[in-house]
């Protein structure tokens, strides 16, 4: 046995392979993978890689509307730059032979922390838009929260599959058709309402001014409204959704809907203490730290930067969830020490959804997965509850040399 293996390295040396690769010399870039021609494969090894294979795929303006933030995006890189700024304290010598990622939100068992956000108009990705989501979330056994603005129907997507759904909810300057959302979201088997209330308008997203960005329709909305909206610069859409929506709802709205629905209700946008206390207090049975995937306010801060103020506002009364610029199983991993029970992803789906459908979007959640359980084993953290705040170090935490 020894000798065959020791055979098969020698053969390997004998090609000279590793000083002669073609890939040696092939350029290295960032969500680019090469193959042994030093051409780029069209084979995703990470969930970046999506990002170029949707760009390919898309026209520029639907390409752009997904992938852009607001303004300077400043906030958007800053998404992603601030995982990067936080490193894992690996422990060893822990039994890690059998990892378990499995958790529950709000009582619901999945396989992994890692949930589909809400995002709008899956069919400017793929003809089968939200369905083939839906379908990608069952097979890798998770919750897909269904947009508001989603371009297939929330009975289209109760019917096709059977995953654990939540429904999100914007306040519509139409009260009573925000209480109907509600209640047909209730009749068709979703689990939860997420608020969306970082909102009131739609953000600077200057690459949609530019292409004067279309409408698209909201197929929740169909024969219950439409909006007419006369704008031949900019934004359609900036305009049609700032027609549409409530700017003026309060903490007080909360009331409202807790008065109308049963289900638990969680509230996406939060990114203060402040908030957070206040949405404890208004009775919400989970927070979403998130900034819209810096859509919205430009220089609001990094969500993972602003999570554990959050965490330790609430003090465990309610689930805390995280989005914005979570890409790779480790930042899963830093969510989850600095109290996060579970992340929600957003543009991997999309970008998952317009390269390969939904085989794209099932790959996208198994290579966080992948990657989430490679990072448990290395850290030592057999299961989700293991994961603690001593396993990572923040740019807050002093530096053990400096004690
Ligand atoms: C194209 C696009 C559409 C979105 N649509 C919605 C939406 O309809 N409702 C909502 O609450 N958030 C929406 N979001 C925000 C996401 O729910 C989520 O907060 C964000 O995408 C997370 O950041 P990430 O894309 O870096 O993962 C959208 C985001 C994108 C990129
Ligand atoms: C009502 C149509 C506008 C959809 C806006 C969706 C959204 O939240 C986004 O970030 O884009």
């Amino acid at each position: 046995m020894l000798h065959a293996f020791i055979s098969k390295i020698s053969v390997v040396n004998n090609l000279n392979f590793l000083t002669h690769s073609p890939l040696k010399a092939a350029p290295s870039s960032l969500g680019q993978n090469y193959n042994i021609k030093g051409k780029m494969s069209s084979e995703p090894v990470n969930v970046n890689d999506f990002k170029e294979l949707a760009r390919n795929a898309l026209p520029k303006i639907y390409y752009d509307y997904y992938a852009g933030g607001a303004e300077d995006e400043h906030t958007l890189r800053e998404n992603i730059q601030a995982f990067h700024r936080i490193t894992i304290r690996p422990r060893v010598l822990v039994d890690v032979s059998q990892i378990d990622m499995s958790t529950t939100i709000l009582g619901y068992p999945i396989s992994a922390p890692i949930l589909l956000a809400p995002t709008s108009a899956h069919k400017l990705a793929i003809p089968e838009g939200e369905l083939a989501t839906a379908r990608a979330a069952a097979a890798a056994n998770t919750i897909m929260i269904l947009s508001y603005s989603s371009t297939c129907s929330m009975e289209e997507v109760a019917s096709s599959c059977n995953a654990v759904r939540f429904f999100q909810l914007h306040i519509s300057k139409r009260r009573d058709i925000s209480a109907l959302l509600v209640q047909r979201a209730e009749r068709f088997g979703y689990k939860a309402i997420v608020l969306t209330a970082d909102t009131p308008r739609l953000g600077r997203r200057e690459a949609d001014i530019r292409n004067k960005m279309i409408g698209f329709p909201v197929k929740n909305l169909e024969g219950l409204m439409s909006i007419d909206v006369e704008s031949d610069q900019g934004s359609k859409l900036e305009a049609y959704y700032n027609e549409l929506l409530d700017a003026s709802i309060r903490w007080e709205d909360i009331g409202w809907l807790r008065s109308i629905t049963n289900l638990p209700i969680l509230i996406k946008g939060i990114l203060t203490h402040e908030d957070a206390t206040k949405a404890v207090e208004a009775g919400v049975d989970g927070i979403i730290v998130s900034n819209h995937g810096a859509r919205q306010l430009d220089f609001a801060p990094a969500t993972v930067s602003v999570l554990e103020e959050v965490v330790d506002a609430v003090k465990g009364k309610v689930a805390v969830l995280l989005d914005g610029g979570v890409r790779r199983g480790t930042d899963v991993f830093k969510a989850v020490a600095l109290g996060a029970q579970a992340v929600l992803i957003g543009r991997p789906v999309l970008f998952g959804l317009a390269a390969k459908g939904e085989g794209g979007v099932r790959t996208v959640l198994e290579m966080l997965k992948n990657e989430l359980e490679i990072s448990m084993a290395l850290s030592g953290c057999p299961c989700i509850k293991d994961i603690t705040r001593s396993h990572v170090r923040t740019p807050y935490d002093k530096l053990p040399s400096m004690l």
